[in-house]
């Protein structure tokens, strides 16, 4: 493979592989390490290539997350097809997951032609002692959780930073809430007024002005009270219920079972 085809992906300002696979290791030799043995990559890697080899088989169709671990989960699942000739149709969570099933050459599928998918495989945020998840750290959400919504499983991988008994113990950037534009000042001010915390409008990072989500929506990051004891199945239909709430990071009883890559190098299991 020519060197000068190598693509250089930031995601939450990380460098992730969009790179040509046998450089991949050198991007994680450089990743930083942990105070144990395993860097963050590694761990990531680790739950994904589990959580692919158990929950993948040959002929279904798998929704495919979005971040930086889901990378490695699409790592697998490209070698399998080679090794194995295993056969799936990939379904995208947002535009990065679309790139990523083309440039490893595979099937891509939409809802309109399998609105009924075996499996979806997505990281996560944080992940509390009662799978609540957060998700949408990387400003996808919405498509995160129709897909899963379609999908009869949904797998989680992350690295062991974001499991935790509560949420906000772990993940100190808020529950992601993807809004309409002209709505979000008073959106902000609601859920501040029936929760309180404070709301930030996410700002782009290469661009002057705010993030702006894969559907062309703003995301307001939701500090909430880490006092409050939240019952987050209230708090997500009430969020739900505000006009101009579009979709919340809060995914409430919807994972099946979540991978952690550990520091020694182990997968740690949980489910509900
Ligand atoms: O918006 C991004 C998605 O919800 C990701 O699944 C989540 O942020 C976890 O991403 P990562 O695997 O990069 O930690």
């Amino acid at each position: 493979m020519s060197f000068c085809r190598v693509f250089y992906t930031t995601y939450k300002h990380i460098l992730v592989p969009s790179l040509p696979r046998e450089l991949r290791c050198l991007s994680l030799q450089a990743g930083a390490a942990t105070p144990r043995n395993m860097s963050l990559n590694e761990a990531k890697k680790i739950a994904a290539y589990r959580a692919v080899d158990e929950w993948v088989k040959t002929k279904t169709a798998v929704g495919i997350g979005s971040g930086s671990t889901v990378v490695f989960a699409v790592d697998r699942l490209a070698e399998r097809v080679k090794q194995e000739g295993l056969e799936v149709v990939c379904v995208p969570t947002s535009f990065q997951a679309r790139q990523l099933i083309v440039e490893n050459n595979l099937v891509l599928g939409d809802l309109d032609r399998y609105p009924k998918l075996d499996v979806a495989i997505d990281g996560a945020d944080e992940v509390d002692k009662d799978m609540v998840l957060i998700k949408g750290g990387g400003g996808c959400l919405l498509q995160e959780k129709i897909v899963a919504s379609c999908a009869e499983k949904l797998i989680i991988i992350a690295d062991y930073t974001k499991n935790s008994q509560k949420l906000g113990e772990q993940y100190k950037k808020g529950v992601p809430i993807e809004v309409v534009p002209m709505a979000y000042v008073p959106i902000r001010e609601k859920i501040q007024q029936l929760f309180g915390g404070e709301l930030k409008l996410r700002m782009a990072v290469a661009k002057a002005g705010p993030c702006v989500t894969d559907n062309g929506n703003f995301i307001l990051d939701w500090h909430f009270p880490q006092s409050a004891d939240f019952n987050w199945t209230e708090v997500n239909r009430d969020l739900l219920l505000i006009p101009g709430v579009v979709e919340t990071g809060l995914f409430v009883n919807m994972a099946t079972k979540a991978y952690f890559g550990m520091a020694d190098g182990s997968v740690k299991t949980q489910e509900k």
